[in-house]
């Protein structure tokens, strides 16, 4: 099987980035048998740094990162690219940060596919979420970013798949957070105060970089804006109506100065939450697409302890998805909403994808080649 050399530029090296790298190495061997396509990392970056590398340099990157590595403006980046000339460039954003968002289109514009776990340019405004994919047909680009929902579970493919089939699809709920899945599950049932486990989920990297985006409910609304979007709902993020976790009085307490500082402050106020519990009933933050009532909106309820949401384990989300074909009974998707290693493994499958694209591009390239 022929060869085909994908060049990757990373943006981020951190739990889901590093995973990926490891990942990558890892399944070098078994990816070039299996699909004949060989990822290289001409760069790497992280907000501050970055390493340029030759295709030969790539088996340490940890080293060379720490040894080679130079700050950088964005236009070196991009300079690179037109001084190179690369091929098959797919531009991965494994960050949380809004700085990426000035990058997609110069990225597109300078021959880059795209990967993204990043959520926050699939949930600015709508002006630029259709102005990029504009951008990405002229350019003939795809931009992949299942890890945007559900960590690698298959949402956004499943509800591609079906709206382009014509299904009528008129509900999407469950749970959609996999830190704070991880959280209410065991805050159920175990005595620890809910700062003790919500530093647990930090310390495995199930939150976002700033879990005050997971304990407000900013990260669920934006899942769900992302959805809402694949069906091509107009919304906007402040169409996603959002019941704080700790209250309106408590909200304050996600301000920088009192958060990092104060988070028993939360444990009080969800301890009264749970006291408050029937004894076969458990918390649990959900989110809810009604497009048929036109209602979305983000919450912590109380659910029976036998029910579905009830029996979630670990990062566990759990999506139900109300079609008119499946009538009363969803199409679920359930299982690890977050995760290094089940979220690097999403970007990866969704570089596979438009890798083998760009091979089969490549192949019919060289037949008119060669006639
Ligand atoms: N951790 C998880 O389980 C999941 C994470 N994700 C998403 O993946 C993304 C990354 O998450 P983590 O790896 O856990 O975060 P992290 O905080 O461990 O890593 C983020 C990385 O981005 C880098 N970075 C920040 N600003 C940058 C910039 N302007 N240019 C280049 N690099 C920059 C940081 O230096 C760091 O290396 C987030 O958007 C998150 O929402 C999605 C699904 C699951
Ligand atoms: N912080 C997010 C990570 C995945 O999107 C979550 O908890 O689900």
């Amino acid at each position: 099987m022929s060869v085909t050399t994908i060049n990757i530029l990373l943006f981020g090296i951190g739990n889901v980035g590093s995973t990926l790298l490891k990942q990558i190495e890892e399944s070098r061997d078994f990816i070039a048998k299996q699909n004949g396509i060989v990822f290289n990392f001409p760069i790497i970056a992280n907000s501050t740094v970055v390493l340029f590398q030759n295709a030969d340099q790539q088996q340490a990157w940890e080293t060379d990162f720490k040894r080679s590595s130079i700050p950088y403006q964005f236009q070196e980046i991009l300079d690179f690219l037109k001084n190179t000339q690369l091929e098959n460039l797919i531009a991965v954003d494994v960050t949380a940060s809004d700085v990426m968002l000035g990058r997609y289109l110069p990225l597109v514009q300078h021959g880059c596919h795209l990967v993204a776990a990043n959520k926050k340019p699939n949930t600015v405004d709508l002006n630029f979420y259709s102005l990029l994919r504009s951008e990405l047909v002229v350019q003939r680009k795809q931009f992949l970013y299942e890890t945007n929902v559900g960590a690698g579970l298959p949402i956004i493919q499943t509800l591609r798949n079906l709206y382009q089939a014509g299904e009528r699809i008129t509900r999407i709920q469950g749970v959609f957070s996999g830190s704070l899945s991880y959280m209410f599950n065991r805050f159920s049932v175990e005595p620890f105060p809910f700062s003790q486990i919500l530093a647990d989920a930090e310390r495995n990297g199930y939150t976002e970089p700033d879990s005050r985006d997971d304990l407000s409910g900013t990260d669920v609304a934006r899942k769900l804006l992302i959805l809402a979007r694949e069906l091509q709902e107009p919304l906007e993020l402040d169409d996603i109506s959002i019941e704080p976790i700790f209250g309106e009085t408590l909200t304050r307490l996600l301000h920088e100065t009192d958060y990092r500082s104060n988070k028993q402050a939360l444990n009080r106020y969800l301890e009264e939450r749970k006291q408050q519990l029937d004894p076969d009933e458990v918390l649990r933050f959900v989110g809810v697409l009604d497009l048929e009532k036109r209602r979305f909106e983000v919450k912590l309820t109380a659910v029976k302890r036998l029910s579905a949401l009830g029996q979630l384990r670990g990062t566990d989300n759990l999506i139900e998805i109300y079609t008119e074909s499946y009538g009363r009974n969803p199409l679920v998707v359930q299982g690890a909403g977050a995760g290094k290693e089940v979220t690097a493994r999403g970007v990866l499958s969704d570089l596979l994808q438009i890798a083998q694209l760009v091979k089969q591009r490549e192949v019919v390239r060289i037949s008119e080649v060669s006639g």
